[in-house]
């Protein structure tokens, strides 16, 4: 599977785009603030239906234009695929396969794998557990589309219950037969995400530390430790205790919404009495972090290829900027030795880019961007 054709029309700085991809190696070049990271974006819109780097749509619309387009060919097998995403201001996104609407967004979703590695995700380690919930939901929406209708489910009643606790706080008066409708389904489908994301780290540990182990040369070991608060066995009775509380703060205290990811590293060898795993975020290096989350991102494109039988879009955006020249390395040798289907790449210095993949056994097409 890989990206044929994009075209772009009033796609952030892009007022009117048009590329044809190779299947395997295309770099985008361009001075700073020329757009390729918007291409790049524009690539993962297209597969995941949203920005990887903004929460509003209407954000990617370009500046002064009413609408976007987002248009794109992919080759599935031997046949292909047009898929085209929109968006009017003011309006609702629309998501078409071959010109037809989809009826699910969970249809869409993982149907054309994608994953991202960007100069921002040692966020992942050093930032809130938002940011590695949202990699992990992330990550279980492009594999299993019954979590991510859970998810979005639970999403929507979540946002309903904070805005009665909130409408409850402003009339002085609380509606306990109202909560309890919330309650129900918070409960029952925080249970099975919570489920789903436990059996999701069980299986990913093994893929990630072989890749840690590969990037790092096997120096330390590492893991990661999934923490919920519905992990206790009164999960549900303590959800209920707590209405007083939710009501107090005005919001859903308790629940899968919570949930982090305890990123540790510790000693090779670690024995029943030798020293515990330490968290990442205090003790590692910049460089353990590094090659911790690219070691989630390459654990993440494994998971994916084994769940789908083909190879996600790579998606490298200034990575050769941020990395030092042995973690480059395994990077170029991974890609040399056919371990990824189709890249973007983008760089500021095209000459680098050239250098690093000089030796690479791949098509390597270079696209320039200029800036109008
Ligand atoms: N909705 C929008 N409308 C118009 N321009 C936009 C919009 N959103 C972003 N831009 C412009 O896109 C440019 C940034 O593009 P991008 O981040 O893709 O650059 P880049 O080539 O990746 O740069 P760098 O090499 O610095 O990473 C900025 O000039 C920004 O103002």
């Amino acid at each position: 599977m890989y990206l044929e054709k994009l075209s772009l029309t009033n796609f952030k700085n892009y007022e009117d785009g048009r590329y044809v991809f190779g299947p395997q190696v295309n770099v985008i070049v361009g001075a700073n603030g020329s757009g390729k990271t918007n291409l790049l974006d524009a690539v993962y819109f297209l597969a995941l239906s949203k920005s990887a780097f903004q929460s509003q749509d209407a954000l990617s619309i370009l500046h002064d234009a009413d609408y976007f387009i987002i248009d794109g060919i992919f080759q599935e097998q031997s046949r292909s695929v047009q898929i085209t995403i929109s968006l009017q201001r003011g309006q609702r996104k629309v998501l078409m396969a071959d010109k037809k609407p989809y009826d699910r967004l969970s249809d869409h979703i993982g149907r054309f794998p994608v994953v991202l590695m960007a100069p921002n995700d040692t966020d992942l380690v050093r930032e809130h557990s938002e940011d590695r919930r949202h990699f992990f939901d992330g990550v279980l929406s492009q594999l299993d589309a019954e979590y991510l209708r859970n998810y979005l489910m639970y999403q929507q009643v979540l946002k309903q219950r904070n805005s009665v606790l909130k409408l409850f706080a402003e009339r002085n008066q609380v509606d306990n037969d109202l909560l309890d409708t919330y309650d129900e389904p918070l409960i029952d489908l925080g249970q099975k995400i919570h489920d789903r994301r436990k059996q999701f780290v069980e299986e990913f540990l093994p893929d990630f530390r072989k890749h840690y182990a590969y990037l790092s040369d096997g120096r330390e070991n590492v893991t990661i430790v999934y923490e919920s608060e519905v992990s206790n066995s009164n999960f549900a009775d303590e959800f209920r205790h707590f209405r007083r509380r939710d009501t107090v703060l005005q919001r859903t205290t308790m629940g899968i919404h919570k949930d982090d990811y305890a990123f540790l590293i510790g000693e090779r060898e670690v024995g029943p009495d030798g020293p515990a795993p330490v968290p990442l975020k205090k003790f590692g290096s910049q460089g353990q972090q590094k090659t911790f989350v690219i070691g989630l991102k390459l654990a993440q494109f494994d998971q994916l290829q084994a769940a789908k039988g083909i190879k996600p879009i790579l998606l490298l955006d200034d990575i050769f900027d941020k990395l030092d020249d042995r973690r480059i390395g395994k990077l170029i040798q991974q890609m040399d030795e056919g371990a990824f289907g189709q890249l973007f790449i983008t760089d500021a210095r095209p000459e680098r880019t050239r250098e690093l993949l000089t030796n690479v056994q791949a098509d390597v097409r270079f696209f320039e961007i200029t800036r109008d």
